[in-house]
């Protein structure tokens, strides 16, 4: 495996162990949408069981999976994943978000991963969304904001993802744009509301990666694989 297997990737589909699948549709569809990797998380209701069993359903499929810890205490020891991308999201109200919680973790792990373990250094952007709530999140940001904070990420601390995250919403396309300008070795994730072909392409355009959620447990399987072909296109 590379060291940034992501340089690579188009699309990510984020699946919430929280959340059902649409009728009929199976953890195995949603792998074989030609998505470039799955990572498992969500802000609410995420225990260590409900990651175990997405994680074992997925495995038996050929894609990237990787999980996305919302707390240290459902990191779950799971061969089949590729690794753990761990947020900390730069404008969270408490440090806590931003360094504390991985303190933490660390303190009371005792062995830590290091080779699977990446970060992700997120700007929670959509104020209704659990994760802004959660980490009491500052996002009256404009666009010379959000650029500001991704290229603190990159240039100060060495991020290697910057995440633009618009949970549960379609996020400013100019946003968006000053965002990538912002970023040159960091890989922009963006994610939010893409629901269809043309706002993945959107996106698509100015960020590195585009992540996919809601969609997979709301729509289904084709409507997703039309935001991978967005992303392959763009
Ligand atoms: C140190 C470790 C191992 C963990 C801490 C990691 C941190 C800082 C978490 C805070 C941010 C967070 C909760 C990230 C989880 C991923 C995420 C943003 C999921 C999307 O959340 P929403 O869409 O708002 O939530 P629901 O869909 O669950 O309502
Ligand atoms: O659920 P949606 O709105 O697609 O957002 C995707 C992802 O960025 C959530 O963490
Ligand atoms: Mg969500």
């Amino acid at each position: 495996m590379t060291a940034c297997p992501w340089d690579d990737w188009n699309h990510i589909l984020k699946i919430d162990p929280d959340k059902e699948l649409p009728e009929g549709v199976t953890y195995g569809d949603l792998c074989a949408t030609g998505t470039d990797a799955i990572e498992v998380g969500g802000t609410m209701g995420i225990t260590e069981e409900n990651m175990e069993a997405v994680v074992d359903a997925c495995a038996e499929h050929d894609v990237p999976l990787y999980q996305e810890p919302s707390s240290p205490d459902v990191v779950i020891d799971n061969r089949a994943l590729e690794g753990y991308l761990i947020p900390t999201v730069f404008n969270a109200g408490s440090p806590f978000w931003i360094t504390g919680a991985h303190k933490e973790w660390v303190r009371t792990d005792g062995d830590m991963d290091w080779d699977r373990t990446w970060t992700e250094a997120y700007i929670v952007m959509n104020p209704e969304a659990d994760v802004a709530e959660y980490t009491e999140a500052d996002c009256d940001l404009g666009p010379d904001d959000v650029a500001a904070y991704a290229e603190v990420a990159e240039r100060m601390f060495g991020q290697e993802i910057v995440y633009l995250e618009y949970s549960g919403t379609f996020g400013d396309e100019e946003i968006v744009e000053a965002a990538g300008e912002a970023t040159d070795e960091t890989t922009l994730f963006y994610g939010g509301g893409i629901h269809d072909y043309d706002s993945a392409a959107t996106m698509a355009r100015h960020a590195d990666v585009i992540v996919v959620g809601d969609l997979a447990h709301e729509d289904g399987v084709e409507a997703v694989r039309e935001t991978v072909e967005a992303a392959q296109d763009a």
